[in-house]
């Protein structure tokens, strides 16, 4: 049995301890939740955190490549966004954190989907019977990509709601901008748009401001509620999901591809379909570097320069192309993807 209304008859009674801060960490798709978490999680004094990451395709790429995180301590939960359809799962994760043996949970961050709209999560979060004895809410992160920022708040509601929940905006990538000056039309917008949270640019010394911010969330105000205390959970669905026209799926490949090869796939599929993505990555096993995978990340348009990977995060080494898009060709991207691979195979020697 799992979900939430089977957690609810498995619950126990109150727990009467310090509660656990978990705070969540949110922003828009490729804007650097992953990369800034993992640079967070290598700080010694933040061990006993632990992160759930949910991302909104079948396979998730950040799971894997949340490095800096003991693989106990991150549970992934992918398959849909957390505001709609892994919500029981959120509340099953916490508790399963909670009742594990070992080291006491210190804090829990949360790495939204890009597409989540953090409301109901923070509601869940906040009001929960099961969950708000024992947890409560700590701060909301919101990452804000500095180039792609204001056009990914005027095209997609999601961005909006995920920083209108925030408390604190971290400015991602200004060492992609020439001119801090630049920043200025952002800063406005942001300031607009959710006048009461704190702006931070998330330079060298992103990490160390991150880590005060998660080592003193806060006092714990807000009494638990008693046994007795009840909260719908939310009021039920009236309308279409806010995701009903977005995609997700995986292009797998079991034989190592031929970098060039792959690399002119890509730019074909930017150049053809660019504007339907709103998300890619990869973890691509190359001919020329069968060991190393190469990390490749696109937003929209904008690709960030790949990286290897020094050795594969488990035992899969397949290649795995995770798309995140609205109305994609997904039959033309594997038929192309084939075609491409295949002419620049190199000839096994005879
Ligand atoms: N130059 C630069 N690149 C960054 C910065 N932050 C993130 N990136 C790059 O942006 C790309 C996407 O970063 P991720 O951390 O995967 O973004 P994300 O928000 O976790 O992505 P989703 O989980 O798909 O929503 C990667 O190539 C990162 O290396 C930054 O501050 N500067």
């Amino acid at each position: 049995m799992s979900g939430h209304f089977s957690a609810l008859l498995r619950a126990e009674a109150p727990h009467h301890g310090p509660r656990v801060p978990v705070s969540v960490l949110t922003g828009f798709l490729g804007s650097g939740k992953t990369t800034w978490l993992n640079r967070l999680l290598a700080s010694p004094d933040l061990s006993g955190t632990a992160v759930i990451v949910n991302e909104f395709g079948e396979t998730g790429l950040d799971h894997d490549l949340l490095t800096a995180a003991a693989p106990d301590d991150v549970v992934l939960l992918p398959n849909g966004c957390l505001c709609c359809a892994v919500r029981g799962d959120l509340v099953q994760a916490l508790g399963a954190l909670m009742d594990r043996p070992g080291q006491a949970i210190q804090r829990v961050v949360i790495e939204t989907s890009g597409l989540a709209e953090p409301g109901p999560i923070l509601r869940t979060l906040l009001l929960d019977p099961l969950l708000s004895p024992r947890y409560r809410l700590g701060t909301v992160f919101c990452t804000v990509d500095a180039v792609l920022g204001q056009s990914s708040l005027a095209q997609h509601p999601e961005a909006l709601a995920q920083l209108a929940a925030a408390d604190e905006v971290l400015l991602t990538k200004l060492d992609l901008i020439a001119d801090p000056a630049q920043t200025a039309p952002l800063r406005d917008c942001l300031a607009q748009l959710n006048p009461s949270a704190t702006v931070r640019a998330l330079g060298p010394d992103g990490v160390d401001l991150l880590r005060q911010r998660l080592l003193a969330p806060g006092p714990d105000l807000a009494p638990a509620p008693g046994p007795a205390f009840y909260h719908p959970l939310a009021a039920p669905p009236t309308g279409p999901s806010h995701l009903a026209d977005v995609q997700s799926f995986v292009l797998w490949r079991d034989e190592p591809l031929d970098l060039d090869g792959f690399a002119q796939w890509l730019d074909l599929v930017v150049a053809a379909q660019g504007e339907k993505l709103l998300r890619f990555k990869g973890l691509v096993q190359t001919v020329q570097t069968p060991e190393q995978p190469l990390v490749v990340h696109a937003m929209q348009h904008l690709f960030h320069p790949p990286a290897y990977l020094p050795a594969w995060p488990t035992a899969d080494h397949r290649t795995r192309l995770v798309f995140i898009a609205r109305g994609l060709d997904r039959e033309a991207l594997e038929s192309t993807l084939d075609v491409m691979a295949r002419r620049r195979r190199p000839r096994r020697p005879t």
